[in-house]
């Protein structure tokens, strides 16, 4: 049992501070996004009386590594940590809650950054977000869950303020360029979401020797498999997950066995691949009670309306897995991106076909009913496409539509998915090429930039500053960002609105339209953001391209 200590008492617990390398953060990174929570933490701060006094910065006495500290957390970081401010030290204390009292291991000290880095030892009060019961056994060992003892009320407001503080430390924006953010969108199921599990078990120890001198490779044990050890590099065993769909969690059970049963054929670590796939039946009367009674222990029933979803788990990176989006199909190749939680997904699209042309002539028109002139915003750029799933489901509005992607593979299937929702061959195109590309390919004609919104939906790193000044120069009507960074996301729609450093003519183009976030990943720290972007009207003309006439 851990030793209840209240912080700073036995000095034989402290050590002097010694200066120590400051870490080295990229952009986006959960380092750089814990250290910004950490500075304005510390920034109200003030000296202690001692430095007043001498003008010197003492050397901080901080607990020895190892030590056990009770410490108060004030706040979650936007990495979902707790954060607890003790004698102008952070502690940064995972599975933490505002208002707990919590006992945490010291393991490192980031002393020029005052912060330091401790293990959750246990809660001695807690706090009054601290009030559910986790559904999961592996909670605050494993590394994948953050949130599972607050209720997700609670989890969807604090996700809003990550999206706020994003853009507070990385849009480089006044606060009077970015809105007020809206309330965070929950996903429909909080457990049971996760379409893909990654599962995964390291090499016996000594392996890459064995294997380096030609030595059959052999493994002593069964090797945990899992995820990672909360804090370390180690794998841990885990038997189950709930935020997994019910179909990934047969799977899981499944492939543990038989990666025990068969592990003497593995010569190193491997990842295992649990993606959901959904087989879509049209309903007959009877059918549900005789699918239950029929249903193999591999797979799961779901009834949808008019249609049974049969849904099974693959393991094979190379098949095909089908899942559906209000009814659009759309095929992946099962190792490939993919959203994660299909629950949320029609929330999200909806949303978009809500927001994408609001503000335009044609939103008001379509509101109206009336349809004076044409629509003005007839077509779609899909930057980082994958599959197709923005083009495909947000197909209806566009009559002309062009995504691209880096991955070839996901191009061929972006093109049958536009195939298999009956999308017309003439009016859609995918190119596999560099996003930075995108804009060389695209034909203005077609594509009249006051015509077109540009939908961006990038990896973490977000994109680069090559694909935003083109983006600048070709200047879409509007613009809607999806990213699962909203730090990145805010650097990039900060360039977007104040320009990139060396093209000031670019700048001031763009104004915000709205900013909220999505919950994609419940009980996890990760918020899914998206930002509505329009052109701002030129001079003498409307947002939506009108002639505005100066005289009343
Ligand atoms: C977050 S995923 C989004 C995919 C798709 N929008 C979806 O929702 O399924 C990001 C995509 O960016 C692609 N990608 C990564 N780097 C890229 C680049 N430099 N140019 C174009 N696509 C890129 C990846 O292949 C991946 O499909």
């Amino acid at each position: 049992m851990a030793q209840k200590r209240p912080f700073n008492e036995g000095k034989r617990h402290f050590k002097k501070s010694k200066k120590q390398k400051t870490s080295t953060a990229t952009e986006g990174s959960n380092e750089e996004v814990l250290l910004a929570d950490i500075r304005s933490l510390l920034k109200d701060v003030k000296l202690s009386d001692t430095e007043a006094v001498t003008g010197e910065e003492v050397a901080k006495q901080l607990p020895e590594i190892h030590a056990e500290v009770d410490v108060t957390i004030s706040e979650l970081s936007s990495t979902g940590d707790g954060l607890a401010l003790e004698d102008g030290q952070v502690y940064v204390i995972p599975f933490a809650t505002p208002g707990d009292v919590v006992t945490a291991r010291v393991y490192k000290h980031f002393e020029e950054e005052s912060y330091s880095l401790a293990d959750f030892v246990k809660v001695v009060k807690a706090g009054e977000h601290r009030t559910e019961k986790p559904k999961c056994q592996y909670f605050t060992k494993c590394s994948g869950c953050q949130f599972q003892h607050m209720p997700y009320s609670y989890q969807l407001v604090h996700k809003r303020s990550i999206v706020e503080k994003a853009y507070r430390n990385f849009s480089n924006l006044p606060a009077s360029a970015v809105p007020t953010v809206g309330d965070t969108i929950g996903s429909p199921l909080q457990y049971g979401y996760r379409t893909k599990l990654t599962p995964h078990f390291d090499g016996p120890p000594g392996g890459r020797r064995d294997k380096r001198h030609g030595i059959k490779v052999t493994w002593p044990e069964v090797p945990p498999i899992g995820f990672m050890l909360k804090g370390t590099r180690k794998t841990m065993d885990i038997e189950d997950c709930p935020i997994g769909t019910d179909a990934v969690r047969i799977g899981m059970k499944k492939e543990r066995k038989r990666v025990s049963d068969n592990i003497d054929s593995y010569q190193k670590g491997a990842t295992l691949l649990l993606r959901e796939n959904t087989e879509r039946i049209e309903k007959v009367a009877g059918m549900i009670e005789e699918d239950k009674e029929t249903e193999s222990k591999d797979e799961v029933i779901e009834d949808r309306g008019s249609f049974v979803h049969r849904k099974t788990c693959i393991t094979d990176h190379k098949a095909v897995s089908t899942e559906y989006v209000d009814d659009y199909r759309l095929d992946n190749p099962a190792g490939a991106f993919f959203q994660n939680n299909n629950s949320v997904l029609p929330v999200v699209t909806q949303y978009i076909r809500d927001h994408i042309l609001e503000d335009s002539l044609q939103s008001k028109e379509v509101a109206n009913g009336s349809s004076g002139s044409s629509p003005k915003i007839k077509n779609m750029i899909d930057a980082y496409c994958g599959s197709g799933f923005f083009t495909i489901t947000l197909s209806s509005m566009f009559s002309n539509s062009i995504g691209i992607d880096i991955s070839g593979q996901s191009i061929d299937f972006a093109s049958k998915n536009a195939e298999l929702n009956n999308l017309p061959k003439e009016g859609t195109h995918f190119i596999a090429a560099d996003a930075t590309h995108l804009f060389a390919s695209v034909d203005t004609e077609k594509f009249p930039p006051a015509e077109t919104v540009v939908v961006i939906d990038p990896p973490r790193k977000g994109c680069d500053e090559g694909f935003i000044r083109q983006l600048l120069s070709y200047g879409p009507a509007r613009i809607c960002y999806v990213s699962c960074n909203v730090h990145t996301q805010a650097r990039d729609v900060g360039w977007i609105v104040g320009g990139l450093p060396g093209s000031e003519k670019l700048e001031g183009q763009y104004e915000i339209e709205s900013l909220r976030g999505f919950d994609f990943f419940p009980q996890t720290s990760h918020v899914e953001g998206v930002a509505i972007l329009r052109r701002k009207a030129e001079q003498g003309t409307s947002s939506n391209g009108a002639s505005v006439s100066n005289t009343e």
